[in-house]
């Protein structure tokens, strides 16, 4: 399994002083130091974490592949195209939501998204496209262009927490999840099933699998037991776990947690 550190979060800490510290740069080298395969970084139109600068810094001192999420917005495009990440992976933005939400609408926005995969690829650069766990959205990712998809995890990841952790008794508690626990636990199993069945035809028809968004040192065994998905994209919780355990340790233990063993 390909482990993609996403390291946005070190700069919500620094943004949210307005400083220069934690430096992005540290996050980089302990990340590739440490276990990380890819690094994944998100150029919001925002601008509430990774700056224009950092993505620059990233991709000149980068030891890895660097996998650059943007909305599909012509300025960023245009960034993204002299950028020349080594994949870019197109996502939807809201301005006023706390993270991203849900996975891209690729009916709605298809026209938009054609264009910005046809002119990604005049860079060579290879596109994934961040969308929600159905069939109809892997068969329209194929038919505009795309290398990739990234499966949306964030509605697995919001069950599982309000099933196994102290989230539902917080004031950040999912209301339309406060429900007993065998009801939880049922939502739980289809929520993997239509994973694993989703990443299956995604595979069978030619693309490349990842997933992410709130997968964490708990949930992350589910996905790894889905054998199409090649490549896990983890950010909040990595850097979470790092104010307690330093951000090498971090990283080292979510690739214990995402390394299959190999089958000689
Ligand atoms: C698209 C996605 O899931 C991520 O990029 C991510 O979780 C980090 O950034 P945000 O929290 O800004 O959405
Ligand atoms: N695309 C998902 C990602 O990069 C990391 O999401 P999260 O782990 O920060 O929720």
């Amino acid at each position: 399994m390909k482990l993609g550190v996403n390291i946005d979060h070190v700069a919500v800490l620094r943004e949210a002083r307005k400083v220069n510290d934690p430096d992005i740069l540290n996050a980089l080298y302990v990340a590739c130091a440490n276990g990380a395969d890819q690094i994944t970084i998100h150029l919001r139109e925002d601008r509430r974490h990774i700056q224009d600068v950092d993505a620059y810094n990233i991709m000149r001192h980068s030891t890895l592949p660097v996998n650059l999420e943007c909305a599909i917005n012509r300025d960023i495009l245009n960034i993204v195209a002299d950028l020349k990440p080594h994949r870019a992976t197109f996502v939807p933005e809201k301005r006023e939501e706390v993270t991203t939400e849900g996975g891209l609408d690729v009916f709605r926005y298809e026209n938009d998204i054609a264009y910005a995969v046809e002119l990604l690829h005049d860079y060579l650069i290879p596109v994934s496209l961040f969308v929600d766990p159905t069939i109809e959205a892997i068969e329209k990712s194929k038919e505009l262009g795309a290398e990739m998809v990234e499966l949306h995890t964030g509605s697995f990841a919001n069950i599982y927490a309000m099933l196994n952790s102290s989230l539902s008794y917080s004031n950040h508690s999912i209301k339309e999840l406060e429900l007993p626990r065998n009801e939880l636990a049922i939502k739980l199993e289809k929520s993997i099933q239509n994973i694993a069945d989703v990443s299956a035809y995604a595979k069978k028809i030619g693309l490349e699998v990842a997933a992410g968004h709130g997968l964490n040192y708990h949930n992350v065994s589910h996905m790894m037991r889905i054998k199409e998905i090649t490549e896990l994209n983890i950010g909040q919780s990595i850097i979470a776990r790092s104010v307690f355990s330093g951000l090498a340790e971090a990283v080292k233990e979510m690739k214990r947690l995402t390394t299959r063993e190999l089958n000689i």
